[in-house]
């Protein structure tokens, strides 16, 4: 069905436009690809060529590529302890006093969270994620996604979240980056104190100040020697966290089909806005969405109101194999229960399966193992330098050579690029220059979804031959339906990664991608439609179970629901399809 819905298709060639030139500091020389402001401790490339061929693959000083924070003694507060011990309400108590500042945080949700907070405390705050910008008059402070840290710019206070991801395969160059980049007078740093020892010594060089504050929970979690029992012990609060979307639906349905309770859910491929409502839903004290079944998408740093945490497995498929969850990811997922000034101030944890509860009550006693190396990957100028000095082939074996090549210091590693990759061997077939590839490369597509490929390929190929990507070309709007299936939510799941996908490209290259609010609208409507399903699927099962009390409200609910409110012409079937499982 996505696939009639994004029609693709070929147009002709204009060429890929340059990027905006810089002036090298040193020489003075303008010279596209290589700013001084990314690039100190490096020379420019017309230095670089009278001295003979520097080793660009030494990247064993990524301290000295940023000049701006290097020009500032920062002070460094690094908060760790426990989950639900108050890390980031303190941080951000620091950031609300400040004269300006920015939060860092490894989820848009959380973004989102301290981006609300700010302005509900009248300190006027931007939020910017890859995918959005709500900019406020005035304001002097952000909130943004780490990977959108500005290492440019100077304040007087900043905070990174969740700081031990530097040590993450995939996204903890982006912390490293923020952790050595972020010119702030004041720099906040939130998390386990697993990463302590590790921060400590990266920061050696940089001359900075650190001071070390430990916290203790602030209220009590408790692991229960007992499983779950029967779904009909399932109360009001009782969070299930599962790892596949199919797992996570069928929990859902042998909650609801007790006829106590109504299901919220959370994961991964949930747009986000849809994750923020089913989220608000569950927390909602007048909803009947009163359990929440959900992925470790709810395992970082958010407050809802849960009371207790089941996990009805300890394994987790990771893109490779399926393992045992770790000890942190144990703690963090755990940690939601119980939450300092929600609705259940003691949380609870235990495990469907009695078979679990060793590994569960062992995770929690111990600590997280140290953090022994953050994350690392070099900048767009120094793969472009590389490939002018040593090859003209294209960015796939430009980044193979590198990041084979690169020498690092013991205390980092190169961040993991097969995804990378993947998209380098689509956009190597085009015509495009060196910089429009890696934007697609480091674009947040999921090269394991059909539809967002083919999503990202066309994308690229319209761009390389006309240079302008319209988005009614290959997407025709008004198609949009409430799924009616599992696998019509997950195709409506992929359409929204496509779009999502374009609003990225167009917040960086704005002329080329220039159906921006249109995409942003589709998006909306995407997750409307998601919200429309999942609400009727718990009405639909109410109404086949034994809570027939609470159908009028339910139905009520349903049809003064948001998506009638504001999208009467889109297509909705009131017939879902349940699930068979
Ligand atoms: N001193 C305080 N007064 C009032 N509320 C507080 C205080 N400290 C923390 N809280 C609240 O307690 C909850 C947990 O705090 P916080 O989110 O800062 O914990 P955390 O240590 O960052 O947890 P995590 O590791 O899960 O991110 C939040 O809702 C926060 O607003
Ligand atoms: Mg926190």
């Amino acid at each position: 069905m996505a696939r009639s819905l994004l029609r693709w298709r070929l147009s002709s060639p204009v060429p890929p436009k340059l990027r905006d030139s810089m002036i090298c500091s040193d020489c003075l020389k303008l010279d596209i690809n290589i700013c001084s402001h990314v690039f100190a401790g490096l020379r420019c490339l017309s230095t670089f060529q009278r001295s003979g061929k520097p080793d660009l693959t030494d990247l064993t000083h990524p301290h000295t590529w940023y000049p701006v924070a290097r020009r500032k003694k920062r002070n460094i507060f690094l908060h760790v302890g426990p989950t639900n011990s108050g890390k980031t309400y303190n941080a951000l108590k620091s950031l609300e006093t400040s004269s300006s500042g920015v939060y860092c945080g490894p989820l848009r949700l959380l973004a989102w969270e301290v981006a609300q907070r700010l302005n509900r405390a009248n300190v006027p705050c931007n939020l910017i994620t890859g995918q959005e910008r709500e900019e406020i008059d005035g304001a002097k402070h952000s909130s943004v996604t780490v990977e959108m840290a500005d290492v440019t710019s100077e304040y007087q206070c900043a905070v990174i979240d969740e700081i031990q991801m530097v040590g993450c395969r995939t996204r903890g160059f982006s912390f490293t980056r923020a952790l050595l980049g972020i010119a702030s007078d004041e720099l906040h740093l939130c998390g386990d104190p697993a990463a302590v020892p590790l921060i400590q010594r990266i920061l050696e060089v940089t001359g900075d100040v650190i001071k070390v504050q430990h916290y203790e929970r602030l209220s009590p979690l408790i692991p229960l020697k007992y499983p779950l029992g029967s779904f009909s012990d399932i109360r009001k609060g009782d969070c299930i966290v599962t790892f596949s979307r199919r797992e996570i639906y069928k929990l859902k349905k042998k909650v609801e089909i007790t006829g106590k309770h109504l299901c919220s859910v959370v994961y991964g491929s949930l747009p986000p806005e849809t994750r923020t409502k089913q989220a608000k839903m569950f927390n909602d004290e007048s909803s009947e969405f009163d359990v929440l079944v959900a992925s470790d998408a709810i395992g970082m740093g958010l407050n809802l109101n849960i009371s207790r945490i089941i996990f009805s497995t300890m394994k987790k498929f990771d893109g490779v194999c399926t393992r045992d969850l770790t000890i942190p990811e144990i703690k963090q997922i755990a940690g939601r229960a119980g939450r300092y000034g929600s609705n259940f101030p003691t949380g609870e944890v235990t495990c469907i399966d009695a078979e679990d509860l060793p590994l569960l009550h062992s995770s929690l006693e111990s600590s997280s193992p140290l953090i022994e190396r953050a994350g690392l990957f070099p900048t767009f100028d120094l793969l472009s330098l590389y490939s002018r000095l040593h090859s003209k082939a294209g960015l796939y074996n430009i980044l193979e050579q590198f990041l084979k090549k690169a020498k690092l210091s013991p205390d980092y590693f190169i961040a993991d690029y097969e995804e990378i990759l993947k998209v380098a061997a689509v956009v190597d077939e085009l015509p495009l220059g060196l910089y429009d590839k890696y934007l697609f490369c480091i674009s947040p597509v999921d090269m394991n979804d059909e539809i967002a490929a083919q999503g990202l390929t066309q994308f690229a190929e319209n761009y390389a031959k006309k240079g302008i990507v319209q988005l009614r070309e290959i997407f025709t709007p008004g198609r949009l339906q409430v799924p009616k299936s599992q696998n019509s939510l997950k195709e409506l799941e992929s359409v929204h990664k496509v779009l999502d996908l374009y609003v990225w490209l167009s917040f960086r290259m704005e002329d080329s991608f220039p159906d921006c609010e249109l995409a942003s609208s589709q998006k909306a409507i995407c997750s409307l439609l998601i919200e429309e399903f999942l609400e009727r699927l718990g009405w639909q099962r109410q109404l086949k179970g034994n809570f027939q009390q609470n159908s009028f409200s339910l139905q009520q609910k349903a049809q003064s629901s948001m998506l009638r409110k504001y999208f009467p012409q889109v297509l909705v079937d009131s017939q879902i399809e349940l699930t068979k499982d």
